[in-house]
Order: structure tokens, then C-alpha cells, then sequence
């Protein structure tokens, strides 16, 4: 029983949240002419435009400037040293996200579907209340509800961490500041990419790890590989560390590690993680339950434990890339219409947008041994391909690791520039089934950083 002085409106989606499922859905859904709520907090278009994926992406185009503009004279140009102007460098991500955020915007109302600025609380199944922006509140019911929440960045209960009111993956990019000293908490994704942009911004960067490298999931040599680059670019790297505590005094941060020694910055970067974002929406009145890290608890057709109720994209646990998002609406779509569609055996890309970036797909080395079948492994080094030489960025390593029987392509790491381009391409081959000597002997264009595809499935080292 839904308990409210408002009267209950009845749709046939309520989106709880506008992150990259949601949003598609809802407009997809209203574009054919169903009644749509969707309900978002604040970031018209979701975190991914707003703070994350394009704010970031939009720096790390201004940091590889910088670090170009450093070697412009190898490159035959005197351009003197780069300096960051910090008004400047906001107002160009500004720029490119106002540009989406205002697309985004006018997608919503073209496609149809009633856009509400406010935030959500459920306050029986399938029922949301709305505290409207503008004042005011609406009570609506969906005939079927998404959660699309997100997550928010993860501060790790280190002690002193919170007191010194650490920067996260969003005030960084306030850019108040370049920091003269930055000490970053974690050399994950958010880490590495910061670290690297930084640097190159200025800073004196020095990544916290506390595993035994960066990138422990990856294969040692490609972490090796970019460890190597990293440093080279003055990021200082310690890992198998343990911080014991974060003193913050005078506008300095201590840093005090288990071994006894202690890393001094202007500011720290807190990338340990993120979190969902579920409080604040009384899930249990929706009977939505959550998983023991507090994620919205759903089975593998993005079904949460409520009838109607799906979540999707970060908050319901998917590995928390805006694509892997985008994939979780096209299975929800087709799901609430009745069908059967999985997250199971999803072949899932990412890159790591350092500069040269990481792209991956499928397994790895290591995880391809540990599944007991007979492989062959490639490896190039990317100075071996001519369009690196021509763009001056030589750094790097490419690998592969296919099936020795079949043939086929069971997943790559390509660390290098354009690699997450180059990605694409690899991964084409892996949805048509192809053998690796499809890529090995076709013709590629020269000289691009695709046709190291050639020679890389000629570089057998197993
Ligand atoms: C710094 C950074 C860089 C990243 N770079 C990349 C990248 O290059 N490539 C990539 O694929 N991924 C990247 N990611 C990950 C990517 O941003 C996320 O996986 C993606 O944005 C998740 O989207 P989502 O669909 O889960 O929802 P989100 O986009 O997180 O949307 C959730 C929305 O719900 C709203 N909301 C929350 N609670 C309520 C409520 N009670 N009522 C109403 N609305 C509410 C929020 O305001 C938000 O807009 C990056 C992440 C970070 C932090
Ligand atoms: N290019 C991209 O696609 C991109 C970019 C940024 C973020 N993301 C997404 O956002 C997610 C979150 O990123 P993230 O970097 O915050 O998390 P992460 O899980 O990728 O990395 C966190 C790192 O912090 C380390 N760590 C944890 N606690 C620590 C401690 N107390 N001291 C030192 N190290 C500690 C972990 O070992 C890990 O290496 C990523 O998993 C990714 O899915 C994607």
C-alpha cells in the first residue's frame, strides 16, 4: 500500500537515476510511445559526462599536449615550455561537457519522456517520491522501475584520511589548482590517470599502491611496461604499502606509511574505489534488496529481488564502465519486454587512458593458462610499428594470446598509442570467430598503428 497524501501517478517506466542505461532506455521507451518518468538528482546525462569519463578524457587530451609541447623539438618545432592556464584548462572541459550535457538535455525532451529534476525515494513497490527541485513533490508508479544510481567515490578508512578532506576523482577537476606535491591513494584507474595528467600538468606525483604492482589483475610484463613509461614521465610509484595514517597541517598532507616513511603533499587524491549510491532511496520499502557490499542486488537478466524492478550499470554490481552501462539497458530493454537476455559471458573491453593508453580484451595470459587449454602468445614491442616511429610515441607493448587449436583470439592488451582504437579492430575479430591469421595475413593500411595487427600475429614468443 503506497502511504501518501499525493495522488499516485501511473506510468509505464519510472527510471530512478539518469546514468547511461537509464537515460537510453527512457528515451527509447518514450520515442515509442510509452509513458516515461525519469527521475534525476542532478547530472543531466549521469556521472559519466558530468564527472568522469569526459571531463577526464577532455584532460588527458590537454596533458598529452603538454607532454608533447616538451619534446615539440624532436619533433622539429620550438614552442617553448607549456604552461597550464588553469582558467583556460577549465573552460576547455567545461566547454566539451556543457556541449553534452545540453545535447543530452534536448534528447530527453525531443524523445518524449517526462524529465523530472528531483530525488527519488521509494516509498512502496515500484513507487518513487519525489522531492522536485523546483519544490513541490510528485508521487509516481512504474509499471516497470529502473535503478540507475551510479556509484560516488569510496574514501578508504584510513586513518586521518577523511579529516584531511582529501581530493576525489570530482574536486580534482575543479582545478582550483595544479598542485605542487600530489600523493595519490590507490594506482587503479582513476589513480593512473590522474598521476599521469598531473605530471604532465606540473605536479610532482607520487601513486600509493597497496598491492604488489599496479594493475595486479593485468600480466606482469604489460604492468611492467607501463611502470616503465610512468616513470620516465617523473611519476614516483610505491607499492606493497600500507598507509598507516594521513596527517594534514597547514595546508600540507603527511602521508605515514607502515615501513616508517612519510610522503609530504600539497594535496591527496583518494582513487581507492567507488561506492553506490543507495542511500537515501529506502530500497526495502521497493522490497529491492542489496548485496554484502551494498549494491542493489539483481541476477543475471538485471532483475533485482522486486517484481518489475530491475537495476542497472554500477549500482547493480556490473563492472563500471559507461559501455558495459549501455549494455545493461539493451538487456533490461529486452527483458521487460518479455525476453531472456543474461550479462553472462559478456565480452567486455576497457582502456586505461594513460598516455600511451591500455586497451583490453578477454583474458590474459595468466587466466588464459589457468584454464588448462593449450595457447600461443604474441608479443610486439610498438617501436617494431612504423606509424609509432612517425608519431614519436615508440613506448610500449602489445600482446596477445590465442587458442593453439582453434585458432581463435582469446584476448589481448594493447599498451600503446591509439590502442584503444586499434582495440576495436581485435575485438571484431573475436565476435566473428575469426583465426588470428585472418589479422596476420590481411591487407592493413600503412602506415597505421592497425597494421602492428599484422606483425603482432607473426610475433609468436610461445
Ligand atoms: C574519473 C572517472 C573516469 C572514468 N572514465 C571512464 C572511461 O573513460 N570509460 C568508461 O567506460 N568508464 C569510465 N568511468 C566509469 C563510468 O563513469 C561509470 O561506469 C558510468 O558513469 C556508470 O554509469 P551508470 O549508468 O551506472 O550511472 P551514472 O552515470 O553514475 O548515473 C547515476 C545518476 O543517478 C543520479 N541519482 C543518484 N541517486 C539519485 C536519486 N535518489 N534520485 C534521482 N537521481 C539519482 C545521479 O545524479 C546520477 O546522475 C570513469 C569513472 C570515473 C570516476
Ligand atoms: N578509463 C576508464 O574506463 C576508467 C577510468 C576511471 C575509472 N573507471 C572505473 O571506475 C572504477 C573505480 O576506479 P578506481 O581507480 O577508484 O578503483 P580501482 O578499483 O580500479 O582501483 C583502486 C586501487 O586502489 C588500491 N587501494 C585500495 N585501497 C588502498 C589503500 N588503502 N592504500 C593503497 N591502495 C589502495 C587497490 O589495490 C586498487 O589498485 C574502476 O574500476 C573503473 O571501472 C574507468
Amino acid at each position: 500500500m503506497v502511504v501518501t497524501d499525493h495522488v499516485v501517478e501511473d506510468v509505464d517506466l519510472l527510471v530512478v537515476g539518469g546514468g547511461k542505461a537509464g537515460k537510453t532506455l527512457a528515451m527509447d521507451t518514450a520515442r515509442a510511445g510509452r509513458r516515461v518518468v525519469m527521475v534525476e538528482r542532478g547530472m543531466i546525462g549521469g556521472t559519466c559526462i558530468n564527472v568522469a569519463c569526459i571531463p577526464t578524457k577532455s584532460l588527458v587530451t590537454s596533458a598529452r599536449l603538454a607532454r608533447s609541447a616538451g619534446r615539440a623539438e624532436s619533433l622539429g618545432l620550438r614552442l617553448g615550455t607549456a604552461e597550464v592556464d588553469l582558467g583556460l584548462l577549465r573552460s576547455h572541459k567545461e566547454d566539451v561537457v556543457s556541449g553534452m550535457v545540453e545535447l543530452n538535455h534536448r534528447q530527453f525532451l525531443e524523445s518524449g519522456m517526462d524529465f523530472v529534476l528531483g530525488t527519488a525515494r521509494f516509498v512502496a513497490e515500484r513507487t518513487v517520491e519525489i522531492d522536485l527541485h523546483d519544490g513541490g513533490r510528485r508521487v509516481v508508479r512504474g509499471a516497470d522501475v529502473v535503478i540507475n544510481t551510479g556509484t560516488r567515490p569510496h574514501i578508504a578508512a584510513v586513518p586521518g584520511l577523511a579529516e584531511a578532506q582529501p581530493l576525489t576523482s570530482e574536486s580534482i577537476m575543479d582545478l582550483r589548482r595544479i598542485p605542487e606535491r600530489l600523493v595519490v591513494l590507490g594506482g587503479g584507474y582513476v589513480g593512473l590517470e590522474f598521476a599521469h595528467m598531473f605530471a604532465a600538468f606540473g605536479s610532482r606525483v607520487t601513486v600509493l599502491e597497496r598491492g604488489p604492482r599496479l594493475l595486479p589483475r593485468e600480466d606482469a610484463d604489460i604492468a611492467l611496461a607501463l611502470t616503465e613509461y610512468l616513470q620516465q614521465d617523473g611519476v614516483a610509484l610505491i607499492t606493497n604499502t600500507t598507509v598507516k595514517e594521513v596527517v594534514s597541517e597547514r595546508g600540507t598532507v603527511r602521508v605515514l606509511l607502515e615501513d616508517g616513511s612519510v610522503v609530504t603533499a600539497d594535496d591527496v587524491l583518494a582513487a581507492t574505489g567507488r561506492e553506490p549510491v543507495t542511500d537515501g532511496l529506502d530500497l526495502e520499502a521497493a522490497g529491492v534488496r542489496t548485496d554484502e557490499r551494498g549494491f542493489v542486488r539483481v541476477d543475471d537478466r538485471l532483475a533485482t529481488d522486486a517484481p518489475h524492478t530491475w537495476a542497472v550499470g554500477d549500482v547493480a554490481g556490473s563492472p563500471q564502465f559507461t559501455h558495459v552501462s549501455l549494455d545493461d539497458y539493451r538487456i533490461v530493454k529486452a527483458n521487460i519486454d518479455g525476453g531472456t537476455r543474461s550479462t553472462a559471458g559478456r565480452l567486455i573491453p576497457w582502456n586505461l587512458f594513460t598516455d600511451p593508453e591500455l586497451a583490453r580484451v578477454g583474458l590474459t595470459e595468466e587466466q588464459a593458462r589457468a584454464t588448462g587449454r593449450a595457447i600461443r602468445v604474441a608479443k610486439l614491442p610498438v617501436k617494431a610499428i612504423p606509424r609509432a616511429r612517425t608519431l614519436r610515441e615508440t613506448r610500449g607493448l602489445w600482446k596477445a594470446v590465442v587458442d593453439r587449436d582453434s585458432e581463435q583470439i582469446l584476448g589481448a592488451a594493447l599498451l600503446g598509442p591509439e590502442s584503444a582504437e586499434v582495440l576495436s579492430v581485435l575485438q571484431t575479430a573475436m565476435w566473428a570467430q575469426m583465426p588470428f591469421t585472418r589479422l596476420r595475413d590481411g591487407i592493413i593500411a600503412h602506415p597505421t598503428m592497425a597494421e602492428g595487427l599484422n606483425a603482432l600475429f607473426a610475433s609468436w614468443v610461445d
